[in-house]
């Protein structure tokens, strides 16, 4: 799908009156030959776009069940090649799919070749957080040329300038990060977290989701009333690792309007 596909979209679900919700979860985790289908089911349920996860073997960002699952993963014998594979053997998802990758495993691919494979694949944009501002010129050309958005994250220890700097720059929506630290429920966040959400709303040309931390209905409500949405990972993946499909369907729930 076209970044700019993926921009009506989104756009779609916002004029609806909905808020944006994107569940990440980790490719291959329960066998490649899963994927589609839980992709599917994740479509069905109400999902805005899909954040897919590759397994690496250092994921600095990521907490405990994040990184089981990249470990579960590997395990069952899960390659880059492979998630490209079973992408394309998909008859085509309705919503977007955004590739979230460290750095390395692109390097290893070749960055043009990777972003062929994306294309061939269906990938609307990609998440790559150890890919900083000033290093990104390396591959933003190249994924600009194949139409791939590429989501700048934002942390609430960037300073202003920087948050600004990455608002611009950002394509298909900005990733504002919630907590300091690693992926992985929190009970709490900081009360800094609306006022900075609303922040990075003013005069952003793509919508702005709040993502890190969030694992209730409640959390998914209160984040995205000062965003335009939420991006929920750890309690999806362990959820979909267990079969608790009903908590999956509650968290996508509690982000539309009617909820
Ligand atoms: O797991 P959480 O706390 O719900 O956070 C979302 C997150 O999982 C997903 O967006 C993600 C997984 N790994 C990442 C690494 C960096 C940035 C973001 C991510």
């Amino acid at each position: 799908m076209s970044k700019q596909q993926l921009d009506a979209q989104f756009k779609n679900v916002l004029d609806r009156g909905d808020k944006l919700f994107v569940p990440y979860i980790m490719a291959g985790d329960g066998g490649l030959e899963k994927l589609n289908d839980q992709i599917k089911f994740l479509e069905t349920a109400g999902a805005s776009a899909i954040e897919l996860g590759l397994p690496f073997s250092d994921p600095v960002a990521d907490g405990e069940t994040i990184q089981q699952a990249g470990i579960r993963s590997l395990k069952a014998g899960t390659t880059v090649k492979g998630v490209f594979e079973t992408l394309k053997k998909s008859k085509g998802h309705k919503i977007p799919i955004i590739l979230m990758t460290y750095m390395n495993p692109v390097f290893h691919y070749g960055v043009e070749n990777f972003a062929d494979a994306c294309v061939e694949a269906g990938v609307s944009g990609l998440i790559v957080p150890d890919l900083p501002m000033e290093e990104e010129s390396m591959v933003s050309e190249i994924f600009k040329a194949h139409d791939l958005a590429l989501i700048r994250l934002v942390a609430l220890t960037s300073p202003k300038s920087r948050r600004e700097a990455l608002k611009k720059r950002t394509e298909g929506f900005l990733y504002a990060v919630t907590v300091t630290g690693t992926t992985g429920e929190r009970h709490t966040f900081t009360e800094r977290v609306d006022h900075y959400l609303e922040d990075l709303k003013q005069g952003a040309h793509v919508p702005v989701l709040a993502g890190f931390g969030i694992s209730t209905p409640d959390q998914v409500k209160a984040l995205s009333k000062h965003a335009d949405g939420v991006i929920v990972g750890s309690r999806i993946v362990k959820a979909l690792h267990d079969g608790d499909y009903q908590v999956i369907e509650s968290l996508i729930h509690a982000s539309k309007k009617n909820d």
